[in-house]
């Protein structure tokens, strides 16, 4: 485990433009969420790599419509994602987040660099080669661990595809990221993230000071989101307008699967495709003040892969030594 020794470095340019991300800004509606259609994968690929390319490079956010997974499995996980989270605490906090592992549960552990305030959430990860004893029993909820390993592999599998399509514009083999998230090696580092935020009780929803989720960039390369219709909150601000800091509204739609770029990603893209702020807020006064559910795939290419851009624009970091870096900067002790 010789990563998680790595002194922590607190210079990654990431971390400080998420620093200066906390306020609240302003809304942006006019923003292209745009959608891309999947269907007919291999014989369309060219066609919808240029589209995926456009839009990532645009706003980064995109959605993915068509895109194989049927809904009745994403329901199913949702559906498995709230009993997890309804299980007794006293049972949850057998599986402790291991936060170098990216594996277990947390509640308002995560203190985002651009708030300094605890999201007001608790989350269960699932990163498959650091599980050991973190899932729950099949008494306390079967068919958990089967249901939850088999969504993992497809949302790998979906996001494998769009990676290859990056690749392909990049000037990397199809299969180079592939090969850097192989979910056959002990260093896999990808992360299936269940979320679970709090519904808001009665008694402070007028004063909401505090965020869902605050504003941050992803640390992977890919990051699948499935949200829940009814459920929203998740709000964008694209990189080259942060200063703006203008918001735009990402609304939850059960058929698409919402996509971001990571900041992985936009290093081995020497800053080409950008990795974008997005946060999740609170409801305003009058607005649905129940539960938010939410499921994110985070594809981070295995802790031996050496993120190095063609162009040589950031030095060469391996992705376990980045992410411990990033990790440790977002979790208070556990
Ligand atoms: O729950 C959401 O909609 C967003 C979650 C997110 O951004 C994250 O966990 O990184
Ligand atoms: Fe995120």
């Amino acid at each position: 485990m010789t990563a998680a020794t790595t002194p922590v470095d607190y210079d990654l340019t990431e971390l400080q433009r998420e620093t200066r991300m906390g306020a609240m800004g302003s809304l942006n509606t006019t923003r292209e969420i745009r959608r891309i259609d999947l269907s007919n994968f291999d014989a369309r690929k060219v066609e919808i790599a240029d589209q995926l390319w456009e839009a990532a490079i645009d706003v980064g956010f995109f959605q993915l419509v068509n895109h194989g997974i049927d809904l009745g499995e994403i329901r199913g996980a949702f559906d498995m994602a709230e009993r997890f989270f309804a299980l007794p605490e006293s049972v949850k906090r057998q599986y402790p987040l291991k936060k170098a592992l990216n594996a277990g549960w947390e509640s308002r552990a995560q203190v985002r660099p651009s708030t300094g305030t605890p999201d007001q959430k608790e989350s269960y990860q699932i990163t498959r080669p650091h599980m050991g004893d973190l899932f729950p029993s099949d008494q306390e909820l079967p068919g958990f661990v089967e249901k939850m390993l088999g969504f993992e592999r497809q949302s790998w599998e979906i996001a494998m595809r769009v990676l290859s399509c990056f690749a392909y514009k990049l000037g990397f083999d199809d299969a180079f990221f592939t090969r850097a998230h192989d979910q056959g090696k002990p260093s896999y580092q990808s992360t299936l993230r269940l979320l679970h935020y709090y519904a808001i009780p009665a008694d402070v929803q007028d004063k909401l000071d505090l965020w869902r989720a605050g504003a941050h960039t992803d640390f992977d390369c890919l990051t699948l989101l499935y949200q829940r219709q009814g459920q929203g909150g998740l709000e964008v601000c694209p990189g080259k307008e942060m200063d703006a800091q203008e918001w735009t509204p990402i609304p939850p739609d059960g058929d698409a699967i919402t996509c971001n770029i990571g900041d992985m990603l936009m290093r081995w893209s020497d800053d080409q495709l950008p990795s974008n702020f997005h946060r999740v807020k609170n409801p305003l006064p009058g607005e649905y003040m129940g539960p938010r559910y939410s499921i994110a795939f985070f594809a981070q290419a295995n802790r031996d892969a050496i993120i190095e851009s063609p162009g040589k624009t950031h030095p060469p970091i391996t992705a376990g030594e980045f992410l411990n870096q990033r990790v440790a900067a977002n979790f208070k002790a556990y």
